[in-house]
């Protein structure tokens, strides 16, 4: 995974590092490193055209591997994470589409995707939100033994933006599961938050305090778009899928802990949109069965 910021967090600047080949052609400006992770770089460029901003995936040579082998893992692992990406776009499951790749060079092209990583725009909104509040609206807050619907009960009006994202994160893990594809990443860093463009600007008058909170609602607006299929595969079996589904807990658990009992509001949403849902969450009882028993054994 990345160490480094997400757009909206200061790049680090590209001349750090030799920039791949296909970058050093002539283009309307000049690429942008957004992130430098353990596998590879992500840049920002405008050298497909000047008008359409793409992400640039490039995973360098390793010094560390045999030359052979390495350039052999690149190009498979490269080529295999385009062709989910492929799969997920024909079908319409919201993620990038691929421009342009050379495997074998280690890079691919894709649709550079507005906004901000679900993880940061969740935060923000919380950040927002003062502790003791949701403290209140915090009581029997173990999700596990919710039954469906219950966590959007159980939330406040207030809590609506918040519960309007968990359930399209839902029904976009649900399309993407319906594919045929796990993720095997999931997390709210690998989602990013397209924002739905301007609708409304607030006038001049002083705004009430319900217009302020639709303001502060606006951070948790736009469209799921799943990012980072390095680790997908395509597999149609209940416990990968449920695996998939644990990840995503977890990852929510840790990265949100203030919001973790709305995640049973995921898992609504995931069951109305994919038909072999029961039988997954099923299966994701024993996972986090096994969970928990790993975790007590240490
Ligand atoms: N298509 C995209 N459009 C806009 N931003 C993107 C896009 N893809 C990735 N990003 C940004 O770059 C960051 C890193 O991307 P990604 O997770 O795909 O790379 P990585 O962590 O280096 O990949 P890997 O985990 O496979 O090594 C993301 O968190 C996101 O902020």
């Amino acid at each position: 995974m990345a160490t480094s910021s997400s757009p909206s967090e200061t790049p680090t600047q590209s001349q750090q590092f030799p920039l791949p080949k296909v970058l050093t052609y002539p283009a309307s400006a000049p690429p942008t490193l957004i992130t430098q992770g353990a596998e590879g770089r992500l840049y920002k460029t405008t050298h497909l055209t000047p008008d359409r901003p793409c992400a640039l995936k490039y995973r360098p040579p390793k010094a560390y591997r045999h030359p052979i082998l390495d350039a052999r893992l690149t190009k498979a692992r490269l080529s295999s994470e385009a062709k989910v990406l492929e799969r997920c776009w024909r079908e319409g499951v919201p993620v990038p589409a691929v421009y342009a790749m050379d495997p074998a060079a280690g890079w691919m092209m894709l649709e550079w995707i507005e906004g901000v990583p679900v993880r940061m725009a969740i935060n923000e909104w919380l950040g927002e939100r003062p502790e003791e509040e949701e403290e209140e609206e915090d009581q029997g807050q173990q999700d596990k033994d919710i039954p469906p619907g219950a966590g959007e009960a159980a939330a406040g009006e207030e809590e609506a933006p918040l519960v309007n994202l968990m359930r399209r994160i839902g029904t976009v893990v649900g399309a993407l599961h319906r594919t045929g594809v796990v993720h095997g990443d999931l997390t709210t860093s690998n989602m990013m938050l397209r924002p739905w463009g301007e609708k409304g600007q607030p006038n001049g008058c002083a705004a009430s305090e319900e217009d302020q909170d639709k303001q502060k609602g606006k951070v948790l607006e736009g469209d799921v778009v799943l990012i980072d299929f390095g680790l997908a595969t395509q597999s149609m079996s209940d416990e990968d899928r449920a695996v998939d589904l644990y990840v995503l807990e977890r990852a929510f658990a840790s990265t949100h802990p203030r919001a973790e009992r709305l995640f049973t509001t995921v898992l609504d949403s995931y069951r109305e949109a994919f038909k072999k849902a029961p039988s997954v969450l099923a299966k994701l009882e024993d996972v986090r069965m096994r969970g928990r028993k790993r975790s007590m054994l240490g």
